[in-house]
């Protein structure tokens, strides 16, 4: 509470000189502007998003002003111009660690900060509490042993914003007021979330202190969720495509003893299409780099050009990434992590299915003046059967024909050739989103340790958020509706804390502040998943929206039943939204 009220006095301090410094400037306008003088800019063109840009005096000279903005540009300002300069204030000028002393209090403000710092190498900056990461791109020194060390058991402001300060003040606020801790991370996609997760992690296996065997256990399950959940976009080369939170459990003296990691909607789709320039799981091109050609031999596989899944977006390699060194990572963290050589073997034979499932040709047939179509004979199909362990007519039957079982009558209709290769890719999916649930549950198997095992022992823990970031591409789809759907609601919770919460609590305390405007999001989300009405229960069957459509269908007539329409009286509003989401992403 004290520090809150340090903050808002001095925030109030630096106001009250900062509208002093602001009248002083407007009456003596441009004349009193100095070479050397900083001045925020603003450009006036119209662009979306445009703020005032930070610049320095360079000339005054009858009237005209010329200055040099950061971007490096020379602008001649003239005094009918003169509204587009206002004069900085002095913590804008080289920077603050913590915004929250910023006298410019704005974007434009906040923008520049965090600029001339990243200029600085200098990537980290708090908010108060919240700290801002600026993806650097680039290895940075700054991650050692040594700073480890100086960042350990050190109070937040003690020493330069850094993430390992965030993650000691969670271990100490864990240890000290014995109460679990949790660190939300969020930005758009490519930002540095995962990077920082496993930055946090990193340091609080060192500080935890044992470099114990689970402590190990616990760092490489990163590399097997990285190869089955992560991929090339065009954003990101690493991309997580699904959500993660790692729960990390303590032990009374503070020592890593466990953990526990829970998966959200991964995106199962990519397994069959990518977008330009994207790439599909990094495991797949990872499995055919770095297998012997034995293994490959015993799967019928060959190298990633020849396989459609892998060739989508027109993209099998990743600049920067060994996929060959990365398979050996893989296998040695699933060495560790207790997966048998016979489950590595069952898993690569469901990959190695995928992919021949994916190079599957169709050819159109008409049975009863009805579209149908057979799969061509090839070894693809025999092979995928073969690992699947099934019978291959079997198979093509599941994947040709649509079986109705209606009041104990077995009915099987023909399938047209979009929709058998719509069946094709929706099993395809099944496998993999199920084969990535168990190996979370299998990585869990070997780093969780239930409380309830030890009733007596206090356990403490630290919980990590790293979901998938916000992105927008050319073209959307309902991936990036659920995506975007978590991140506004990650929003919405940052929001509630910085700004609701926070300005209730100084109405609670009679402490005197000014109200700040901020862009609730509340309304957009309401729209979207508020029960019962909201966008996604509006969508109805007649909808546009293939993939919705499918969304609705499998709701109202349950997994399996194939039963289209109301007639089970079932309405949305009884539905978890996010349940129904993923309820829908496995169906597709
Ligand atoms: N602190 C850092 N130091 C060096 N490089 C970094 C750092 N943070 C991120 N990067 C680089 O940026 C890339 C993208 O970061 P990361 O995968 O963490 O993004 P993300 O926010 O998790 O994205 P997504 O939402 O797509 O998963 C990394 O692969 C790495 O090359």
């Amino acid at each position: 509470m004290y520090k809150r009220r340090e903050y808002v006095e001095l925030y109030e301090k630096d106001l009250a000189k900062w509208a002093l410094l602001r009248n002083v400037n407007t009456v003596v306008k441009q004349s009193t502007l100095l070479p050397g003088d900083y001045v925020w800019l603003d450009l006036k063109t119209g662009r979306e998003f445009e703020v005032p840009i930070g610049a320095v005096v360079k000339l005054c000279d009858s009237g005209q002003i010329q200055v040099l903005d950061d971007e490096g540009n020379e602008h001649w300002i003239s005094p009918q111009n003169a509204s587009n300069i206002k004069p900085m204030h002095p913590t804008s000028i080289h920077g603050v660690e913590d915004m929250i002393r910023l006298g410019d209090l704005n974007e434009a403000g906040i923008l520049r900060n965090l600029l001339i710092r990243y200029r600085e190498k200098l990537i980290y900056t708090y908010t108060g509490s919240i700290l801002v990461a600026v993806n650097p791109y680039q290895v940075l020194p700054i991650y050692t042993a040594d700073q480890i060390r100086l960042y350990t058991n050190k109070k937040i402001g003690e020493m330069p914003p850094h993430i390992f300060a965030i993650a000691d003040n969670c271990y100490f606020n864990m240890q000290r007021n014995n109460r679990d801790q949790c660190c939300i991370i969020s930005g758009e996609s490519g930002a540095g979330k995962t990077e920082s997760t496993k930055l946090i992690l990193q340091f609080l296996a060192a500080i935890s202190g044992q470099h114990s065997w689970i402590e190990q256990q616990v760092l490489e399950a990163n590399p097997i969720l990285e190869a089955f959940g992560n991929a090339k976009t065009i954003r990101n080369d690493n991309s997580s495509r699904f959500g993660k939170y790692i729960d990390i459990h303590f032990n009374k003296r503070g020592a890593i003893e466990g953990a526990k990691i829970e998966q959200y909607l991964l995106e199962k789709s990519r397994v069959c299409r990518q977008a330009h320039d994207e790439r599909n799981y990094h495991v797949f091109y990872c499995m055919l780099k770095g297998m012997t050609a034995d293994e490959k031999k015993k799967l019928g596989l060959s190298k990633a050009t020849d396989y459609t899944y892998l060739t989508m977006g027109n993209c099998t390699v990743c600049d920067g990434r060994d996929d060959m060194k990365e398979y050996s990572n893989i296998r040695s963290a699933m060495k560790v992590l207790m997966f048998t050589d016979k489950e590595y073997w069952e898993i690569s034979k469901l990959l190695a299915a995928i992919l021949h499932m994916g190079n599957l040709r169709y050819e159109a047939r008409t049975y009863d003046n009805l579209d149908a179509c057979e799969v061509v004979r090839s070894p693809h199909l025999t092979t995928a059967a073969t690992l699947l362990e099934v019978d291959g007519k079997d198979l093509m039957n599941c994947l040709t024909s649509r079986t109705l079982i209606t009041r104990g009558e077995t009915v099987s209709t023909p399938l047209s050739m979009e929709q058998a290769r719509d069946v094709r890719d929706a099993f395809v999916k099944g496998i993999y989103g199920r084969l990535f649930v168990w190996i979370v549950e299998k990585i869990n198997a070997a780093i969780y340790k239930p409380a309830s095992s030890q009733p007596k022992v206090l356990r403490r823990s630290i919980g990590l958020l790293d979901i998938f970031g916000f992105e927008n591409f050319t073209v959307n789809s309902f991936e990036q509706l659920c995506i975007n759907f978590a991140n506004e609601n990650l929003q919405q919770f940052f929001v509630r804390h910085v700004f609701k919460l926070e300005q209730e609590e100084y109405n609670l305390e009679n402490i005197n502040w000014q109200h700040i405007e901020f862009t609730d999001n509340q309304d957009a989300l309401d729209m979207i998943a508020i029960k019962p009405m909201n966008i996604i229960s509006l969508i109805d069957e007649e909808s546009k929206f293939p993939r919705v459509r499918t969304l609705r269908w499998w709701w109202w007539g349950g997994q399996g039943t194939y039963t289209r329409g109301r007639s089970q009286g079932r309405h949305p509003s009884k539905v978890n939204t996010v349940k129904m989401l993923e309820f829908a992403d496995l169906s597709l």
